[in-house]
């Protein structure tokens, strides 16, 4: 039995289209162009601060004093209205129902703060197989730190070994960081160039369990504390 600790965005839900809408509002405030959806979803995976830094270099620039401003904007318009147009990926429940049956426990470890990442969850039907968690605020640290993996897992508790789903470089830096094995969703938002490296990967959620049950067998998994 093991704590599987899954990303948020990109891995359990498709989250691109409210981020990315939360950035056109805020570059119409600002009276800069739009960006789009496929534009943004490569500003996504470091986290909020990150997104926005990206969004006001690619539409003029910022200094520091725009960018906290833009920053706060940026949170409140979020913050607003985090889940409409969220959805699970297909299966994600299913799969964490059956994690659940085979005795496993689920957590998050997001770089998205937590009062959105919850909103998220409970909107997505999600919210109650979710046993702990490390957020966007939860530290003064985001991902790739593996002491974000650390602070989720032991939120949930001691006594299983970690695995780390995910979908992004930043997500297979942080598990190997924190000598732990990595699943990717392939499905999720990383998209040019070489795919992270990953102990498994799955498209369709149907296909995760099997893939845990398999790496729970490997010494890696088997023998960790
Ligand atoms: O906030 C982000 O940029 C990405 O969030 P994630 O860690 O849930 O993928
Ligand atoms: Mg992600």
């Amino acid at each position: 039995m093991a704590r599987i600790i899954f990303d948020l965005d990109g891995t359990l839900v498709d989250s691109l289209a409210s981020l990315a809408s939360a950035g056109r509002q805020l570059t119409g405030e600002l009276g800069r162009p739009a960006v789009d959806d496929a534009t943004y979803r490569g500003f996504v995976g470091h986290g909020i601060g990150h997104q926005v830094r990206c969004l006001l270099d690619s539409t003029g620039g910022a200094d520091d004093a725009l960018f906290d401003r833009a920053l706060a904007r940026f949170h409140d318009i979020y913050g607003a209205d985090p889940a409409s147009g969220v959805n699970a990926y297909p299966g994600a429940r299913a799969a964490l129902d059956a994690l659940s049956a085979g005795g496993h426990r689920c957590g998050i470890c997001t770089q998205k703060p937590e009062a959105p990442s919850r909103a998220i969850l409970a909107a997505t039907g999600l919210a109650d197989r979710i046993e702990g968690g490390a957020f966007g605020d939860s530290l003064p640290v985001l991902k790739p730190d593996p002491e974000m993996l650390y602070f989720a897992a032991r939120s949930m508790g001691g006594g299983a070994p970690v695995i780390f789903v995910g979908d992004s470089h930043v997500d297979a830096q942080t598990a190997q960081a924190a000598g732990v094995p990595f699943i990717l969703h392939r499905a999720g938002f990383h998209d040019s160039g070489a795919p992270p490296d990953a102990d498994a990967g799955f498209d369709r959620f149907a296909d995760l369990p099997d893939l845990v049950a398999q790496l729970c067998k490997s010494p890696e998994v088997a023998g960790a504390p």
